[in-house]
């Protein structure tokens, strides 16, 4: 069995919770609260900029050429494509430019962020692939099961980001982080295999704490 297969079948329960989470839920069935989206919206551009930041360290952690290069076009992909979906909600929501580049990260934006940088910058290729895999597999089949409702891609506020997941792009470099991961774990000792299956599973539990902060619109508490 592939190690992805693996951490799919282990990890079901968890895996699901994100698919179910009211957020996600609502955003299918179109009546989820604008604001609760706005919200995401700011904190996911603030998370991307972060998150952009592991493709560039995935490249300087590779050797090979073709993997340098995949890790240079999800940049790319991150900075250019899915940050000009957020660029054009805000614009959409009335949120300015200077608004969206300096809204600063709730604590769980900051607490994922900093967790999946850790783990890139002191961890192995194959432990920096394992922090980010939940991410884009998640987006993608969340993507792909709220494209699947009737009207969803077509929601006047949810449709955007629900074609831009679901999309076969997309849904192509998801598979293209999965088959690095398998192939760089061909092999390796179960200690490691654990080790990543660790990393796997923590930031599975931040896509769902993300989710969660945005339905509550959880920032710090007052000052
Ligand atoms: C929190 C989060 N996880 C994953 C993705 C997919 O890139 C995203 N945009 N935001």
């Amino acid at each position: 069995m592939t190690f992805s297969k693996r951490l799919y079948e282990r990890l079901q329960p968890v895996w699901r919770s994100n698919h179910t989470h009211p957020f996600v839920q609502e955003m299918g069935k179109g009546t989820l609260d604008l604001e609760k989206f706005r919200f995401y919206m700011i904190q996911d551009y603030v998370y991307l900029k972060d998150y952009a930041k592991l493709f560039a360290l995935g490249a300087v952690k590779s050797d090979d050429l073709a993997v340098m290069g995949m890790f240079a076009s999800l940049l790319n992909a991150t900075l250019n494509e899915e940050m000009s979906l957020h660029r054009a909600y805000a614009a959409r929501f009335g949120i300015t430019e200077e608004e969206l580049e300096q809204a600063k990260p709730s604590p769980i934006t900051l607490a994922y962020t900093h967790y999946m940088l850790h783990t890139a910058q002191n961890g192995s290729l194959a432990e920096l692939t394992a922090a980010l895999l939940p991410c884009m597999w998640s987006y993608s089949e969340i993507g792909k099961e709220l494209s699947r409702l009737p009207g969803a891609s077509e929601h006047s506020d949810y449709g955007d980001w629900i074609k831009m997941y679901s999309s076969e792009e997309f849904g192509g470099l998801a598979q293209w982080c999965i088959g690095l991961l398998d192939q760089l774990t061909e092999g390796k000792p179960e200690s490691e295999l654990m080790k990543l299956e660790e990393i796997f599973l923590n930031t599975t539990r931040y896509e769902y704490l993300f989710w969660e902060m945005a339905y509550r619109m959880e920032m710090w508490p007052a000052e």
